[in-house]
């Protein structure tokens, strides 16, 4: 079972995250996409992931703007599967926004 993070493991993750942040329970990054499709797409995108790994971010979509969320509710804080889908997020942006 997937235990919540230290603080310690948490900044050593985000080392590895550079554009993540850690806001209370959550790590959390903001996306500005070339359009709104192009959000959309990233959206859809990592919703196949998070659907596949049955671990899922919280999604705020404003226009072409996405901020990304990452925290395990079960838990009330982050895990390393937040941690890791962090990583998966980033793989997508960067493919969709290199
Ligand atoms: C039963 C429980 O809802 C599932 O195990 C998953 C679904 N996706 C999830 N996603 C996230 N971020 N946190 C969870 O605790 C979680 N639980």
């Amino acid at each position: 079972m997937t235990e919540l993070l230290t603080d310690n493991q948490v900044a050593e993750a985000l080392q590895h995250l550079p554009e993540w942040t850690q806001s209370g329970v959550k790590l959390t990054r903001t996306v500005e996409f070339g359009n709104f499709p192009q959000a959309i797409q990233a959206v859809n995108r990592i919703a196949e992931i998070a659907e596949s790994e049955n671990h899922h971010p919280d999604m705020d979509i404003r226009w072409r703007t996405v901020t990304f969320y990452c925290t395990t509710h079960s838990k009330g804080g982050i895990t390393a599967n937040d941690t890791s889908l962090a990583q998966e997020i980033d793989n997508v942006v960067e493919q969709l926004r290199p």
